[in-house]
């Protein structure tokens, strides 16, 4: 009897704890909506002072391995963005690389932009990536320096909007909130409908809260910071998530780190096992890094949420029945999706129509829910991380060591890639 009677109140409380969760959830998600909608694509205006002294230049970095999808198309953007001082410095990992004819095509069209194409790479340490930039990063000429990935497309004004916010009071690094290219075709939908709904969610949560979470795809810092360290920016090299070491340390020397008001077009298109594994490993490094992190999201996604719900407000309220409390979770949290996605578009200028009809949303939304928690149970099941042709150990705290590359496993060139 006495047993009975706290399993009740444990019950109790356990259902009160899950419906003021959901209550939390929801709400930060509807600030998340209105933070997006009042926030992505604000123009900013650079102060006459600001003008007058001269705008600083910018070194982009541009790390590159073979050909990705519309590669061309994507560079081409940064040939043409709307700044007064940059210089591009593309960085092959050899002077083989497919990307090569790429870049001296566009280096060719646009003669006025100053642009470089490196090919030695420097080991450093076990992140391809770094040892990639480095030899970039070694010659650039400017003090704000951008790292950002080959899928990324940059829209004309938004270089002159990261140097803005990296202009405000005691910010030292601006990063671009992972979005999606808006392009025809369900692939592409699929990608818009986890950036821009589940993926923006957390990531604009987080950041307005000051929690650092932050993508190395697309980031502006200010090298005086990162040179503090005495290898400067091969000091991360050690780590695969370089980009949340390096914002920590941004940090820890007192700056700031604030999001630009236009998200990372990415490119969106390639197959949607492509995505799953690119999100299983980034699963994976958020593991390694914020261990508790993965329970927090899983609690947080559409399903588990709903699932909770399901019980815990029929235990609450008994007139209350489990699946229709389910279905209206689901449905509201597809509403809120909808309007998180469309907050993420440009919905004042090239964005304005959605590509899509409201029955691909929901196929391509219902994936993703599916996806969503799946992709972070496997990437609890795996030990190694793969990327690109190598493979990578991680140890607790984010320290990696490489296992082994495909090109040694299967023995197919006897040249080290490095
Ligand atoms: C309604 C609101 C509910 C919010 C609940 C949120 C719960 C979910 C919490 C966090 C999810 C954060 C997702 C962040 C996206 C990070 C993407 C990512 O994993 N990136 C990693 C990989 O990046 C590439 O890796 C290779 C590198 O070379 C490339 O350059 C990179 O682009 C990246 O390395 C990892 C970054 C670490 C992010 C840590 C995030 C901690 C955030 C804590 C958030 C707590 C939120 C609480 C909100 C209530
Ligand atoms: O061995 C590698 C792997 C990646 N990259 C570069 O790192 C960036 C991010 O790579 P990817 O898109 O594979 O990472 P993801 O965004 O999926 O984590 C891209 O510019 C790649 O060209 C690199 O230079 N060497």
């Amino acid at each position: 009897m006495l047993h009975s009677s706290y399993l009740h109140y444990a019950q109790l409380a356990a259902a009160l704890f899950v419906v003021a969760m959901l209550a939390v959830l929801l709400t930060a998600y509807i600030l998340a909506i209105i933070w997006a909608r009042v926030y992505f694509y604000r123009r900013v205006n650079f102060s006459p002072d600001m003008l007058e002294a001269g705008l600083p230049g910018v070194s982009i970095i541009k790390p590159l391995v073979g050909i990705d999808r519309n590669v061309y198309a994507n560079l081409e953007t940064f040939f043409t963005l709307q700044y007064p001082k940059y210089e591009l410095l593309f960085c092959l990992e050899s002077d083989s690389d497919s990307a090569r004819m790429v870049i001296e095509t566009l280096m060719e069209k646009y003669p006025a932009v100053e642009a470089r194409l490196l090919c030695s790479p420097i080991l450093c340490g076990v992140n391809p990536k770094i040892n990639n930039m480095m030899q970039g990063y070694q010659t650039a000429k400017h003090q704000l320096v951008l790292i950002s990935d080959s899928g990324v497309k940059m829209r004309p004004e938004a270089l002159a909007d990261m140097v803005w916010c990296i202009n405000q009071k005691d910010v030292g690094l601006v990063h671009q909130m992972p979005f999606v290219d808006q392009r025809p075709g369900f692939r592409s939908l699929v990608h818009s409908a986890y950036f821009g709904c589940s993926h923006a969610k957390s990531y604009i949560s987080a950041n307005c809260l000051g929690i650092t979470c932050c993508t190395g795809m697309s980031c502006l810092f200010r090298r005086q910071v990162v040179d503090k360290l005495p290898s400067g920016l091969a000091y991360f090299g050690r780590y695969l998530a370089e980009d949340f070491f390096l914002a920590q340390h941004i940090q820890s020397r007192g700056y700031r780190v604030s999001v630009s008001h236009y998200p990372a077009l990415q490119d969106g298109t390639g197959e949607v096992r492509f995505l799953q594994r690119r999100l299983i490993r980034w699963a994976q490094l958020r593991t390694a890094m914020v261990p508790h992190i993965i329970l927090l999201e899983l609690i947080a996604e559409c399903l588990a949420a709903g699932l909770l719900g399901a019980w815990a407000l029929p235990f609450l309220f008994p007139s209350l029945n489990p699946c229709a409390c389910f279905l209206i979770h689901c449905l509201t949290w597809l509403l809120a999706d909808y309007a998180m996605l469309r907050s993420c578009m440009d919905t004042a200028g090239v964005d304005e129509k959605p590509q899509f009809g409201r029955v691909e949303f929901v196929c391509a939304w219902l994936l993703c829910v599916g996806m969503t928690p799946l992709n972070l149970l496997v990437s609890l099941s795996r030990s190694e991380i793969v990327w690109r042709n190598r493979r990578f150990r991680l140890s607790w705290g984010g320290a990696t060591h490489e296992v082994s590359s495909q090109q040694k496993l299967t023995n197919a060139s006897s040249k080290p890639t490095l």
